[in-house]
């Protein structure tokens, strides 16, 4: 007797059949706990525009977020789009200029940044997902007034500095998120906010908006995805990576981080502060990095976790 599907001689003799998947079903099988905590929870993923260059990483990326919310989670996609945005200023002759880790926001800039992100990054995203079904509902804060902001004036050196529209969160209005997400959507979200009286848009840095939104959501997690492995111990003289610490750790190390690491963790503070229960930073050059932080027991980069979770391994 041969078997029906393969051809091969069957099993009726009673020797148990060699299932070559059955390291597939391992690798399932591993996932279960996280995915049986993570059902129908709302997980935020940033996606940065550094790890957005590459075509595959990008298709990959989609694939993951499809995967979350078949799994039966609400993803809810936060975008980025610096290095697009650099690219669109440049060729129209306009400069970019970054201080506090902020970019210097004139109103001819402000345009170029709501054109890239809305028009350009957020339709590329919307439509790698929607490959996959429909699924997939473009916005930016600005509609149905979900994020609101004031104009944000840092402080450098002791010194107030303009940095034109530049946005500072005041306000969350997370409703039509929440209707897209009961409607089995998934929200794709350019970090652009609009002003309480609605005369005005603003650029609000993408780590600091999703971590805002995953605090108001209640997400379970926030993922962060960047172009580097994720927090370095002692960067730029070290690449070991920080795997796990805690809020109040995290607040020790705030003061020594530079650069784009800033509004990252400074995201990721806020969003376990506020509820959130895990922040992870990972790194979105990996292919697949979100389903590779889910399907492996340790998982990759580095995660941020309540005061209550310090110790152990993750
Ligand atoms: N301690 C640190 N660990 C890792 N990266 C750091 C650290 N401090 C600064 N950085 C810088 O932060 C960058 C990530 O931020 P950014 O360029 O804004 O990424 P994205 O476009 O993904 O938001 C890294 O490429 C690295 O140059
Ligand atoms: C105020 C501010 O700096 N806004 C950012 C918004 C885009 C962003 O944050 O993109 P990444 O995640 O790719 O860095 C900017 O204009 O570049």
């Amino acid at each position: 007797m041969s078997d029906e599907k393969t051809g091969q001689p069957g099993t009726s003799g009673g020797t148990a059949r060699k299932h070559t998947a059955l390291p597939k079903a391992q690798i399932l099988i591993e996932a279960l706990p996280w995915l049986t905590r993570h059902n129908g929870k709302v997980v935020v993923i940033k996606f940065g525009g550094n790890a957005m260059i590459d075509e595959d990483l990008k298709a990959a990326f989609a694939q993951d977020v499809v995967f979350l919310r078949q799994a039966g989670l609400k993803p809810v996609v936060v975008h980025g789009g610096g290095p697009q945005i650099n690219a669109q200023l440049d060729k129209q002759g306009l400069v970019s200029e970054f201080k506090a880790g902020l970019r210097v926001t004139t109103p001819e800039a402000m345009d170029v940044v709501r054109m890239v992100l809305a028009g350009h990054v957020q339709r590329e995203l919307v439509g790698l997902l929607n490959q996959h079904g429909p699924l997939a509902v473009g916005m930016t804060g600005e509609d149905a007034r979900t994020i609101i902001a004031s104009k944000h004036s840092p402080e450098i050196d002791g010194e107030v500095i303009d940095i034109g529209r530049v946005g500072e969160i005041t306000s969350i209005d997370t409703g039509a998120i929440e209707a897209l997400l009961e409607d089995g959507r998934i929200p794709v979200i350019s970090s652009i906010a609009g002003s309480a009286d609605d005369h005005h848009v603003y650029n609000v840095n993408a780590d600091t908006a999703a971590a805002a939104l995953a605090a108001a959501l209640g997400a379970e997690t926030l993922m962060v995805l960047t172009d580097v492995e994720g927090l370095y111990a002692d960067w730029p003289h070290s690449d070991e990576v920080i795997s796990k610490l805690t809020v109040s750790e995290l607040e020790k190390l705030l003061p020594e981080l530079s650069s784009g690491m800033v509004p990252k963790m400074e995201g990721c503070l806020h969003a376990v502060r506020n509820g959130v229960n895990t922040a992870r930073v990972l790194d979105g050059r990996v292919q697949h990095s979100i389903l590779l932080e889910i399907f492996t027991d340790s998982g990759i980069g580095t995660m941020v976790v309540p005061d209550h979770q310090s110790g152990g391994t993750r």
